[in-house]
């Protein structure tokens, strides 16, 4: 049994390696990685977790045993994260899950779909436009750009699965919910290593976190469903482009081969909100860092928009096709802030073999994606941030390229890119466009602290204060 093998970080009873994750997992294990290889066993308290920190071995693993890993492992939380396992992202693999995200990819986030909420991107973005402005005016100048992207991405991001009705108090409790969400993530359940251990989660005042999150979810759903019937027939007949209008349509749709539970309108719902609002903002927020960052490139992208605009006020989305220097800047933003860092996690539905090594069932398995894009064997100079690498190169993010997945790759890929790229970039565009951006007075770009804060999505820890001003467009 080469299992036994396996390199492995010295443990710690009970616990096992869990202290070693540190409050940034992504770069502990790239450090640990360092030392104990590219596959590592961990146990994280009692689960057998595998750390692949190494494009060619998640390669292996998806040509060889994508099957076998296409759950997800689950907790006490991931049932409240995943609507008691009627979602896509935290469910487990199976025939259900299969139909669901079926129905995501073809009728919520296909390229058609995305396209055909193009109205609802474009009113946004005046609306984050005048915000900047006003904000602008109360602050002396300077305004807290993290704040005001998060605020557009939310209002976005509800305004598509919801629907334009959903109003800004609702908006404001599900934009906290999906931030509550991601450091839950990391919470350390007693009750999951052992049944025993349950007055441990209730001491530590984990089932009573747990208890209220779960509760806050249901009375907004509750309400949400409600009042969908009612106040969204003002709408102008387009109900049914909104992800809960078409989810409901389809629940009718007798063709449809599968049924469609309230439960899992609730579950698809949620996925949207927690899986779409704080990574496609993250992503947006190291953008504007990253341009601040390196004005050479700052130039480059705005003598592009100059160029495209011609002497339009705004950028339309039709402008964007032809915005190729901002598309490889995005593309190397998120190579080295790849917003889910870790992914998320699988695990083992058989026995399999890595590299080898015999790998048994209900064995967990994380892909530390974050080190791919800083992995010297695939990337010039990798610290140095220079988007020029992206141009004549077929590097993409879609999962094919394997050193190269902040979006995940194989079946449990995600279904969402077309939707986050098209949010990110009308928002950047117009920003740019419209704004000139500087740090405040007497803050250099060395004072800026690039560090993530905890939690599965790696948001900037320190927030963006910026002084804009507005460009001579024409
Ligand atoms: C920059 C933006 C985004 C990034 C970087 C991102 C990244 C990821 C990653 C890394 C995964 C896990 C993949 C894996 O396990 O291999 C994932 C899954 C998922 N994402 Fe995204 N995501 C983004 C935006 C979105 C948006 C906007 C939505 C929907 C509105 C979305 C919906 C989902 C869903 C439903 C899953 C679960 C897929 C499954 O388990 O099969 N994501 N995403």
């Amino acid at each position: 049994q080469k299992e036994a093998l396996l390199p492995s970080p010295p443990r710690l009873p009970f616990i096992g390696n869990l202290h070693q994750l540190g409050s940034i997992p992504h770069r502990s294990l790239y450090k640990l990685s360092k030392q104990h290889g590219p596959l590592m066993l961990l146990h994280l308290g009692s689960v057998r977790t595998l750390v692949v920190s190494c494009p060619k071995i998640v390669e292996e693993v998806i040509r060889n045993n994508d099957l076998v890993f296409a759950t997800r492992p689950m907790s006490k939380l991931m049932d409240v994260l995943s609507y008691d396992k009627n979602d896509i992202a935290f469910a487990q693999y199976g025939e259900s899950w299969r139909q669901r995200k079926k129905i995501a990819t073809t009728h919520l986030l296909s390229s058609q779909k995305v396209k055909s909420l193009s109205f609802d991107r474009v009113e946004e973005v005046p609306l984050l436009l005048e915000n900047v402005v006003d904000a602008a005016s109360r602050g002396n100048g300077v305004i807290c750009l993290t704040e005001i992207l998060n605020s557009y991405v939310t209002n976005v991001i509800t305004r598509m699965v919801l629907g334009s009705w959903i109003s800004k108090e609702k908006k404001t409790i599900l934009s906290k919910l999906s931030h509550d969400s991601s450091p839950l993530f990391y919470e350390v359940s007693f009750e999951d290593f052992s049944p025993n251990l349950k007055w441990l989660d209730v001491l530590s005042g984990l089932d009573r976190k747990i208890e209220s999150y779960k509760k806050n979810w249901d009375a907004l759903f509750e309400d949400i469903i409600k009042n969908h019937a009612n106040e969204s027939k003002e709408e102008n007949g387009k109900n049914n482009t909104y992800f809960i209008g078409t989810l409901l349509d389809l629940q009718k749709d007798s063709s449809l081969g599968s049924t469609i539970t309230n439960e899992h309108i609730r579950g698809l719902t949620m996925d949207m909100i927690i899986a779409g609002i704080d990574t496609t903002f993250a992503t947006l927020d190291w953008c504007m860092t990253e341009l601040i960052r390196n004005p050479e490139v700052m130039k480059k992208v705005k003598e592009e928009l100059r160029k495209v605009a011609q002497g339009e006020d705004m950028i339309s989305e039709e402008l964007l096709g032809q915005l190729s220097y901002m598309k490889v800047f995005i593309k190397e933003v998120i190579r080295l802030h790849p917003p889910a860092p870790l992914l998320l996690p699988r695990e083992s539905l058989q026995e399999c073999q890595i590299q080898g090594y015999n790998i048994p069932k209900k064995t967990r398995l994380v892909i530390n994606a974050w080190a791919f894009g800083r992995d010297e064997s695939y990337w010039e100079a990798p610290e140095q941030f220079k988007p020029e690498r992206f141009f004549d190169s077929t590097v993409d993010y879609k999962g094919k390229d394997f050193y190269f997945i902040p979006f995940g790759v194989g079946r449990r890929i995600c279904p969402g890119m077309d939707f986050s790229m098209a949010i990110i970039e009308i928002a950047l565009a117009n920003l740019l466009h419209r704004f000139d951006w500087n740090l405040p007075s007497g803050i250099t770009i060395e004072d800026m602290d690039m560090d993530e804060g905890g939690g599965v999505i790696a948001f900037r820890k320190q927030k963006l204060e910026l002084v804009p001003t507005a460009s001579m467009v024409n």
